[in-house]
């Protein structure tokens, strides 16, 4: 996938945002939203279409131990269901701002009916715990890739340009530290928090559990990385991240362990991060971090740990905001308001 380097638009779009009656740049990171929607869409007109959040649930082999999660694995059926009858954070933020929601069983511990109404991409049965093999093989890995990617492109094809990604796995903050350590090459115990909420003897435990396991193994990519440490619904949002880049739309990443996620994507394709916008900073340790590494400005800070896609779906509206400012508001010229100091292009 190339990168989007359309200087000459860029410059459009830049005029066009400062020409808009308001004193320069007083729209803050809207208006670097504004810059890069335009780019990501080719245009100076850009729109947000059919905005859906896609979350990908996955349940991890270390879980049923329960050291590393304070809920037990069974949590992530249940919160299933509890997506599917509409009762979840994500269900409420979705409904507030108008989001299509799709849920998809990457790999939970768990048959769903067929006629419960979510996207059957199911892996296997839950991961292996990665403190004894790999959490799954490379072809798996592949096969989420593949699954994910397909969920994407129909996704676009019935008129969706927008998604923000989420995540459901008890123990996946596991993951996503041991994915965090890796592609950042932080230490492993600088990459473990609290997740759902262990208290300090208990995220010690964490740590050492972690650092057992992160020594344990070489990987030498980043699909290793993934089948190693990864959940079904990581390996999913990666591969997904991946193809929803290619196919030029507009990406919202929400907490830590989405943005695990985004890091394993650009270690294999850097310009993903062209398309991602960074919805919002997690209360996970090691979120601010991940997004330091990434030269990422994420929109909002509200204290969020939660995941499942609940800090995109809030975020989402700022970018409604940002391309209506964009196509709507008066210029100094539309509305014969002077004070336009100078044009920028010059
Ligand atoms: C009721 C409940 C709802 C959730 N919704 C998202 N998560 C979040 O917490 C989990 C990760 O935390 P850990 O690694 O500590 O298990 C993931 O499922 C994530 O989406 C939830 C967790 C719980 C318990
Ligand atoms: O930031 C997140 O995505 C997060 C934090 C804690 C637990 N689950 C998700």
């Amino acid at each position: 996938m190339s990168s989007i380097n359309n200087s000459e638009l860029k410059l459009e779009l830049q005029k066009k945002i400062d020409l808009k009656t308001k004193p320069l740049g007083a729209l803050g990171l809207l208006e670097d939203l504004a810059l890069k929607i335009g780019c990501i869409q080719d245009t100076l007109n850009p729109k947000i279409s059919n905005p859906t959040i896609v979350v990908f649930a996955g349940d991890h082999g270390i879980a049923t131990k329960g050291e590393v999660n304070p809920f037990p694995q069974e949590v992530t059926a249940q919160m299933v269901y509890n997506f599917v009858n509409g009762g979840a954070a994500i269900n409420i933020f979705s409904n507030t701002n108008n989001l299509n929601l799709k849920i998809v069983d990457a790999g939970v511990n768990h048959t769903f009916p067929e006629t419960l109404g979510i996207i059957n991409a199911k892996i296997d049965f839950g991961t292996k715990n990665y403190q004894e093999e790999p959490a799954m093989t490379l072809k798996q890995c592949e096969k989420a890739f593949n699954r994910s990617g397909n969920i994407i492109a129909k996704l676009k094809s019935e008129g969706t340009n927008t998604i923000g990604f989420g995540e459901m796995g008890i123990s996946n903050t596991s993951s996503a530290a041991l994915l965090m350590a890796y592609f950042t090459e932080t230490p492993i115990t600088e990459c473990v928090g609290a997740g759902t909420g262990l208290n300090n003897e208990e995220i010690s435990k964490k740590r050492q559990i972690l650092s057992e396991v992160y020594k344990k193994y070489n990987p030498q990519n980043a699909i290793e990385a993934l089948s190693i440490f990864g959940g079904f619904e990581i390996a999913m949002l990666c591969g997904a991240i991946l193809k929803a880049s290619e196919l030029k739309m507009i990406i919202v990443i929400d907490g830590f362990i989405v943005t695990a996620a985004v890091l394993a994507a650009q270690a294999i394709d850097k310009n993903v991060l062209d398309y991602c916008v960074f919805a919002h900073n997690s209360n996970e340790k090691g979120h601010v971090k991940m997004l330091d590494f990434l030269n990422a400005k994420p929109l909002l800070s509200l204290g969020l740990r939660l995941g499942e896609g609940t800090g995109a779906a809030l975020a989402i509206p700022l970018l409604i905001a940002s391309v209506n400012f964009l196509n709507d508001m008066a210029s100094f010229d539309d509305a014969g308001v002077s004070g336009e100091t100078k044009d920028p292009l010059v």
